[in-house]
């Protein structure tokens, strides 16, 4: 029978519980420390004569052996045995684990030649209880696990890939029959004549999943939810703004029907904007929650309170998570129920402040709990499950999912937290290539794009000449729009400060120091040309579009690649 001790909560309850298991440990030793006497004393004038004729090699064997097992008091393979032993150590247990008939055969030397050993046969420094010869069980060996190469779903191995540049397999308006003409009529009006390759691949997916209205998906069947990944600037907002608009275009009663949540108000601003635009001259109103005017502001551009109950008046939401969230809590009359779309914009971000628990919040108010349903509805709406015969009896409104970002975690884990359903993928990156360049969530190089066209500089410098190279770029090499990224609001502030103080540069700067209004300002006026280099922290990095910026600066190196793909 082998001898297993675990080395875990070895405490002084160990020893007692182990009293008995230490008398028969202790018969043990004491018969194996006999045996190996008496094979020390058949060795020895073997060795004495060996000794004779050899010459410093000899001297090296003379020396006293040392002790081959727990010096210090550290067991075999525990962190305190000496490290380039310890693997043989272990390996040593395991022989003597396995051969229960011969417990003295592999250990007996070391015994017998080890320093003084107290009258219990115990090696000096070792715990009383713990078994001379004992395999250790649990996480003792410092050897290193084999890298698990990750295993993606299907449908993020395989994602529908599509193109990443946006001057090249343009598609003309004209060639996407689904989307409406008067929808391609106002894309004319705004200069778009052909769709980027982003936008020709997801318009018409999203329109085929409304083809039959978008009160109830084709066939009765739950819509796929849809993930984008493509790099900053490749078309992805029209993308889900025209088949959302076009969808909602011949809806009857106003209701909450499509919501958008993005992580800032500026990017939540800028997509409401788009909204705007393509809303224009239709019933559909876009309503805009972020904060940046009172609830009771907002809530008045949400609802209207009627004789009978309250009137919604909006069709499109555009929110920040936390903003939407107050909404849902604080607003009467504020429903979810008939919501139809959710967009979700730099979505690995939106994935990253899932701890705020607003998607729950917004899963929880657009599907009503069983007993709030009406028997009677004609539509009903129940969370996606498997797809059986009566599960599409009755005609089911659909809430879809989109997903959009530069940089998609391909992380499955972080993915769940969305309950997507049957999600499809389109991304204009590689497929998972290996474990390379692996940054915080674990997700690796080789899936992020970063836009054509791009050029990537490394200028070498000390960090006391850095500010005069930003300097150099301006006055010297006449860049006139830079954007300038540095890793903190304090650092922006201070180069801020000392480009200001050596004139030339109109500069500004863009961080948490602002308030919402001196940012607004700022991004209008760089946007004009009246500000040359305007310094950021990541706050504009993220779906921030500017047009006409020359140069982008990492001041500070970014920490992670993600965030390099964003500024
Ligand atoms: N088909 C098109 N033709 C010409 N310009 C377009 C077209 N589609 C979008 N644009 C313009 O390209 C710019 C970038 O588009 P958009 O902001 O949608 O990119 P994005 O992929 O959402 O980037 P980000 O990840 O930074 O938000 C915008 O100014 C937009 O007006």
């Amino acid at each position: 029978m082998a001898l297993f001790h675990v080395a875990r909560y070895a405490g002084p309850e160990a020893a007692g519980a182990g009293a008995e298991a230490d008398g028969r440990a202790r018969a043990l030793l004491e018969r194996l420390q006999c045996r190996a006497r008496e094979r020390q004393q058949q060795k020895q004038p073997q060795q004495q004569e060996a000794a004779r004729t050899s010459g410093a090699a000899g001297r090296r064997r003379r020396r006293p052996r040392r002790p081959r097992r727990r010096e210090g008091g550290g067991a075999p393979g525990s962190p305190h045995a000496p490290r380039g032993k310890r693997r043989k150590a272990d390996g040593e247990d395991e022989s003597a684990g396995s051969s229960e008939g011969a417990p003295g055969e592999s250990g007996a030397d070391a015994e017998g030649a080890g320093p003084p050993e107290d009258p219990g046969g115990r090696p000096p420094g070792e715990a009383p209880g713990t078994p001379a010869r004992a395999l250790l069980l649990g996480g003792c060996g410092r050897s290193r696990a084999p890298k698990v190469q990750p295993f993606l779903p299907s449908w993020l191995a395989e994602p529908s890939c599509v193109g990443k540049s946006v001057t090249e397999d343009l598609v003309p308006v004209e060639d996407i029959p689904e989307v409406h003409p008067d929808m391609q009529k106002k894309l004319r009006a705004h200069g778009i004549s052909f769709y980027f390759p982003v936008q020709a691949a997801v318009i018409p997916a999203l329109l085929e999943s409304t083809a039959d209205g978008f009160l109830v998906a084709r066939g009765g069947y739950q819509p796929s939810d849809l993930c984008v990944s493509a790099p900053t600037g490749s078309g992805k907002t029209l993308a889900f703004v025209i088949p959302v608009v076009q969808a909602l275009l011949h809806r009857a009663v106003c209701q909450v029907r499509a919501l958008v949540v993005l992580p800032t108000k500026e990017l939540a601003q800028q997509v409401s904007k788009v909204f705007n635009i393509y809303t224009d001259a239709t019933p559909l109103r876009v309503a805009l929650i972020t904060g940046q005017k009172s609830l009771i502001k907002e809530q008045e551009s949400l609802v209207q309170k009627t004789a009978d109950g309250f009137r919604c008046l909006a069709d499109v939401v555009v929110a920040t998570p936390g903003r939407l969230v107050d909404h849902i809590d604080q607003t009467p009359g504020f429903s979810l129920q008939h919501l139809r779309f959710l967009v979700i914009d730099e979505a690995d971000r939106m994935i990253d402040s899932m701890h705020q628990s607003w998607l729950p919040r917004v899963v929880e108010a657009a599907f009503p709990s069983d007993g709030a349903k009406d028997p009677f509805a004609l539509l009903q709406r129940r969370q996606p499950r498997a797809t059986t015969a009566a599960s599409i009896s009755c005609p089911q409104m659909p809430l879809q999912k989109l997903l959009f970002s530069a940089t998609l975690t391909q992380n499955p884990e972080k993915l769940q937290q969305l309950g997507l359903y049957r999600p499809r993928l389109f991304s204009t990156g590689l497929t998972y290539r290996g474990p390379r360049d692996t940054d915080e969530d674990g997700d690796s190089g080789g899936k992020y794009t970063f836009p054509a066209g791009l050029s990537h500089h490394y200028v070498p410098c000390s960090l006391r000449t850095k500010p005069l190279a930003i300097l150099h770029l301006i006055l010297e090499k006449n860049f006139s729009r830079v954007l300038c990224f540095t890793n903190s609001r304090e650092n922006s502030h201070r180069l801020f400060l000392l480009v200001q103080a050596f004139g030339g540069v109109t500069v500004a700067e863009f961080s948490s120091r602002c308030g919402p209004g001196q940012r607004k300002a700022v991004l209008k006026q760089f946007e004009q040309g009246k500000i040359q280099l305007l310094i950021s922290t990541d706050a504009t990095a993220r779906g921030i579009d500017v047009q006409g910026v020359q140069l982008v600066v990492n001041y500070d190196a970014p920490q992670y690649l993600r965030t390099y793909v964003h500024r």
